[in-house]
């Protein structure tokens, strides 16, 4: 190609190397363990219907949760939930509780999907705060600050109680130096709310954590350690072969200046979808986040306007009779995508007999788009205001596009009504986008400038109100925690979308704030990140 002053990110070659993923190997793979693990469930289940006490029936729902079994009793659950809600909802028990009784059920009620009143909490509150005495009750200021964050819009209680807790959990921390049992298990709730963390992630972490505890039940061990590598060794066959596919196409020599993540981009999808039968989900999604990786590349460091032009038209056209005028490098990526995609497509229409490559074209034609009108600012040096920004980039972020594949790749039926309602970019996908948007640019932008790209939302902020870039920070943190609030609303939205489907985009968000927690975990893979992959996808749980 003519030689074009082009931008360099100096992306750093993946960590996981191809052979090294292709020689992960697990003993868990097979039936070795089933029946081990079907006893182990059996007593558990066992133990789901002896338990009586209310408050040990959430304590124990809790627990299975955070230790990432709950997949496994989801009729028991719903059950005992349903139970508790029906008898006693009225609310006489709720007054009797303690903080931390209340705080449990109001966070375990929400997050099920069970209407519950913040009006709960109104017995810890005297003249509209919550008492003093209670900042001495850790463990239901902690209850209280997980509970805070299933909240919506407008609910003052919530916020206060968010406030209160967080001051004094703080305050906790500040006065409680040594390492132990509770001030480790204030710090992790301070870092990320158990809301906001991706259920897979927090159970490795949890299962060390539930390990030491002193009311440790053996069995839910055994039954979380034992689960937790079966399906470590299900991720990493699915893993080995997307992998095999990722190395077929040949991108990473032809595009040498993109992003090479094909590890971090199945991070994506098990943070997205972990359950052990949603495979083909993972794989399909896998593809789709490892391919918008180079695309954005393309269109944010590589690509001239003119030949970012020419891209989108094609993409727009969907027509593989149009690319002779693309350069060499836009062909190999374009003729990928359009391969994946279509191989997609057939795999549904020989399945479903739906034909839907028209909802495909119309995503990735809407990503390109917007990737352009980015790369035309930067060109131009034009910074847009923030509102202008974010009604863009939550189209290219590409979660839309990701959330689209995710609902086809393991929807059957797959329905007209949902299909009609997700092109028109629903609340629950505009929400997801916001956040993974959000925390992205939070992760990101700091390098992406650096290099030369579009100006992010903190810029956008800065530039329109001319704030410093730490106050413009705060401001997305607070944006990302208010989106969050809309975002819990939709979870009592009657919509054509299936649980999973509503799962899986709030976990989109999660991932984000995984992800980015300390930096730019997917494109420069910290150490965060390598160790989080190595305990998800290659030490088992001794
Ligand atoms: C999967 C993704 C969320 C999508 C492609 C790679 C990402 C990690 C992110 O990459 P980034 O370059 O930060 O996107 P943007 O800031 O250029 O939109 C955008
Ligand atoms: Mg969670
Ligand atoms: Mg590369
Ligand atoms: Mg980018
Ligand atoms: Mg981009
Ligand atoms: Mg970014």
């Amino acid at each position: 190609s003519t030689d074009i002053a082009r931008r360099s990110a100096d992306y750093q070659p993946p960590i996981w190397d191809y052979d090294y993923i292709q020689s992960l190997r697990s003993e868990y793979l097979g039936e070795e363990y089933t029946g081990q693990v079907n006893k182990l469930k059996e007593q558990v289940r066992m133990m789901l219907h002896k338990v009586v006490d209310p408050l040990e029936q959430l304590e124990l729902i809790d627990t299975l949760q955070r230790l990432g079994l709950s997949y496994h009793f989801e009729s028991e659950t719903k059950r005992i939930l349903e139970g508790l809600y029906n008898n006693n909802h009225g609310g006489d028990l709720w007054k009797k509780e303690n903080l931390y009784a209340t705080a449990l059920k109001f966070r375990l009620f929400r997050q099920h999907g069970y209407s519950v009143s913040e009006e709960v909490f109104n017995s810890s509150m005297e003249r509209g705060s919550f008492k003093a005495c209670l900042c001495d009750d850790t463990k239901g200021m902690l209850a209280l600050y997980e509970a805070s964050f299933l909240s919506i819009e407008g609910e003052n209680i919530l916020e206060e109680a968010r406030d209160f807790s967080k001051k004094h959990l703080q305050e906790f921390v500040k006065q409680n130096k040594d390492q132990n049992p509770s001030t480790v298990a204030v710090s992790h709730a301070l870092e990320l709310p158990l809301h906001w963390r991706i259920l897979r992630v927090e159970a490795r972490w949890f299962i060390d954590v539930y390990r030491s505890k002193e009311d440790m039940n053996p069995t839910l061990l055994k039954l979380a350690e034992l689960d937790f590598n079966m399906v470590q060794a299900t991720h990493q066959e699915d893993l080995k072969q997307v992998s095999r596919w990722w190395r077929s196409t040949g991108i990473t020599e032809k595009l040498s200046f993109a992003r090479d993540r094909l590890t971090e981009s199945f991070f994506w999808t098990v943070g997205c979808t972990f359950h052990p039968h949603l495979g083909y989900c993972r794989r399909i999604s896998t593809k789709v986040n490892v391919l918008i990786t180079v695309l954005d590349d393309i269109y944010d460091v590589y690509g001239t306007v003119d030949e970012l032009e020419l891209f989108t038209d094609v993409v727009e056209r969907w027509d593989i009779n149009a690319m002779d005028g693309l350069p060499n490098y836009m062909k190999i990526c374009f003729l990928a995508l359009y391969n994946s995609v279509n191989e997609m497509a057939f795999d549904i229409l020989k399945e479903q007999e739906f034909h839907i490559i028209r909802y495909f074209k119309k995503t990735w034609a809407d990503l390109c788009k917007a990737y352009l009108l980015e790369a035309k600012w930067y060109y131009s040096g034009y910074t847009p205001s923030l509102q202008e920004y974010l009604e863009n980039a939550c189209f290219s972020i590409a979660a839309p596009a990701i959330l689209l594949h995710a609902y086809f790749s393991y929807t059957n039926p797959i329905t007209k009504e949902a299909l009609d309602c997700l092109e028109e970019y629903p609340n629950i996908v505009r929400l997801s986008s916001m956040i993974l948007r959000l925390a992205d640019d939070l992760g990101t932008s700091t390098d992406e400038l650096k290099r030369g790209d579009v100006p992010k939302s903190i810029q956008c902020y800065m530039n329109e109100t001319g704030a410093s870039e730490e106050d413009a920070r705060e401001y997305i943190r607070c944006l990302i925690s208010a989106t969050w609030k809309k975002m819990n609303e939709e979870r009592f939205v009657t919509s054509p979308f299936s649980e999973t489907f509503i799962e899986i985009a709030f976990n989109l968000g999660r991932m984000a704030q995984c992800i980015y927690q300390y930096g730019d975990g997917h494109g420069v893979g910290n150490h965060e990140t390598k160790d989080r992959l190595l305990s998800l996808f290659v030490q088992p749980i001794p």
